[in-house]
């Protein structure tokens, strides 16, 4: 599902390139990137999402040889292959939660999926919240929204950067359960970045989950 060999990053102006081990996620397991602040984490998700072109090395992503690709390609790979659950959560608020969860299909140029976005949204518990506009949700609510959203077009790589950043203890909890299950239920596969103690503890026990520590 996801590999790299001789994989490297030098951003402009930079002094040196960000080297990355060599890895290859055993079948069956979901990621857990970790690492100091300014370690990479965000860059090698970058490079796994296709959002930065890989300069050396290889990296296979769902089977993906990402080298290469052109600009073009990447988008439509990475909208067909990948979901994304950012940071900050990037909920439009000009736009309900029903159409936001219509945004990929419509960036994609496809027809919108109201069937689809109201299973997500039910089995994340946040059924009755469709009309509601982003600053009308709870932050777990927010979160859970956000998720559905990176689940409408069925990744195969769901990717999660600092999920827990600005989350108290029970809604990180809460959260990576939603992102395990999910993952499960989907049938995808789960790469998160952290550096959050509670994350790493929570899924560093896991046999299910494979470390990558920079
Ligand atoms: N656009 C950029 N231009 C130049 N340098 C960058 C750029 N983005 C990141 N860097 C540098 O690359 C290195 C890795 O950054 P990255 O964001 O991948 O780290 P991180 O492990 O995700 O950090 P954090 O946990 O603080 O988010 C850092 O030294 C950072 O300063």
């Amino acid at each position: 599902m996801l590999a790299w060999e001789g994989l490297s990053h030098r951003y402009a102006g930079a002094p040196q390139a960000i080297r990355y081990a060599d890895f290859a996620l055993p079948r069956g397991r979901h990621l857990l990137l970790r690492g100091a602040s300014g370690s990479g984490k965000s860059t090698l998700l970058a490079l796994l999402a296709g959002l930065l072109r890989v300069q050396q090395g290889r990296l296979a992503v769902a089977g993906t040889e990402l080298a290469g690709m052109s600009p073009r390609a990447l988008d439509a790979w990475r909208g067909a292959t990948l979901g994304v659950v950012p940071q900050r959560l990037h909920l439009s608020e000009a736009l309900t939660v029903a159409e936001n969860l219509a945004l990929p299909a419509l960036a994609a140029g496809q027809g919108a999926d109201p069937e689809r976005a109201a299973e997500l949204l039910e089995a994340l518990d946040v059924a009755d919240l469709a009309g509601r506009r982003p600053h009308q949700l709870s932050v777990g609510q927010a979160q859970r929204v956000a998720l559905a959203r990176a689940l409408m077009r069925r990744p195969r790589l769901l990717l999660a950067d600092e999920p827990s950043a600005n989350l108290d203890d029970d809604h990180t909890i809460t959260l990576l359960a939603l992102l395990l299950d999910a993952a499960e239920r989907e049938g995808c596969t789960l790469a998160i970045a952290s550096h959050d103690a509670r994350v790493v503890e929570a899924l560093g026990s896991r046999d299910d989950v494979a470390e990558v520590v920079l």
